[in-house]
């Protein structure tokens, strides 16, 4: 597995049956709270947008929410929260989606992004792709330009990555995990 920052996997705990028998949790609380290794991890993540005039990062929650909002403060980009639903207070889009574990819906507040604004998508770790699928559904929905996305893990297995380069997005991750 090609791996752009083996010290990160290094960083990461693998958890087996957790949540359910079969899945092998990839536990990024020990990278975050490692100095070292969540510095890497932003630096690495913010490198290749430098200078691309990034209007937002949205990220899901709440993985997402941690990585994003540190992605976009080096990038000196907005934030937009991409939430699980029923806990925004304004008017919303809203999709069902289904991920490695279970189905659930997201929302983001339909004034989030301005139409052609570009917009990077900000998570912890693509498995099947659903969730991230979800988001650019909701954010071309508003009009958004999404130029990329973005993982710490990347899970190819379970094809995320191809399923959102399908839908015309750049895919960047730095680690990647065989197996669930
Ligand atoms: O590629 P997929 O199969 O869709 O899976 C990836 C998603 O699963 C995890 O979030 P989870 O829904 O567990 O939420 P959490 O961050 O609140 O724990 C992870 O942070 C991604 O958002
Ligand atoms: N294997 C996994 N570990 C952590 N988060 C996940 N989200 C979906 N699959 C996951």
């Amino acid at each position: 597995m090609t791996q752009i920052a083996p010290e990160l996997a290094a960083a990461i705990r693998s958890i087996p049956d957790y949540p359910k028998p079969g899945i092998i949790f990839r536990d990024i609380t020990t990278m975050l709270g490692d100095p070292r290794a969540f510095r890497r991890a932003v630096d690495e993540l913010v490198q290749p947008y430098a200078g691309l005039k990034i209007d937002k990062i949205a990220g899901m929650e709440a993985r997402g929410f941690i990585l994003g909002g540190a992605v976009a403060h080096q990038l000196s980009a907005g934030f937009v929260p991409i939430r699980k639903k029923g806990k925004l207070p304004h008017e919303t889009v809203r999709i069902a989606y289904s991920l490695e574990y279970g189905v659930d819906e997201m929302e983001m507040h339909i004034d989030a992004v301005k139409p052609g604004e570009k917009v990077i998508l900000v998570d912890d770790l693509i498995a099947t792709g659903g969730t991230a699928v979800g988001a650019v559904q909701l954010l071309r929905k508003i009009g958004a330009d999404v130029v990329s996305a973005c993982f710490v893990i990347d899970l190819p297995e379970l094809g995320g990555r191809k399923k959102l380069e399908a839908l015309g997005v750049e895919v960047r991750t730095l680690v990647e995990f065989e197996g669930h």
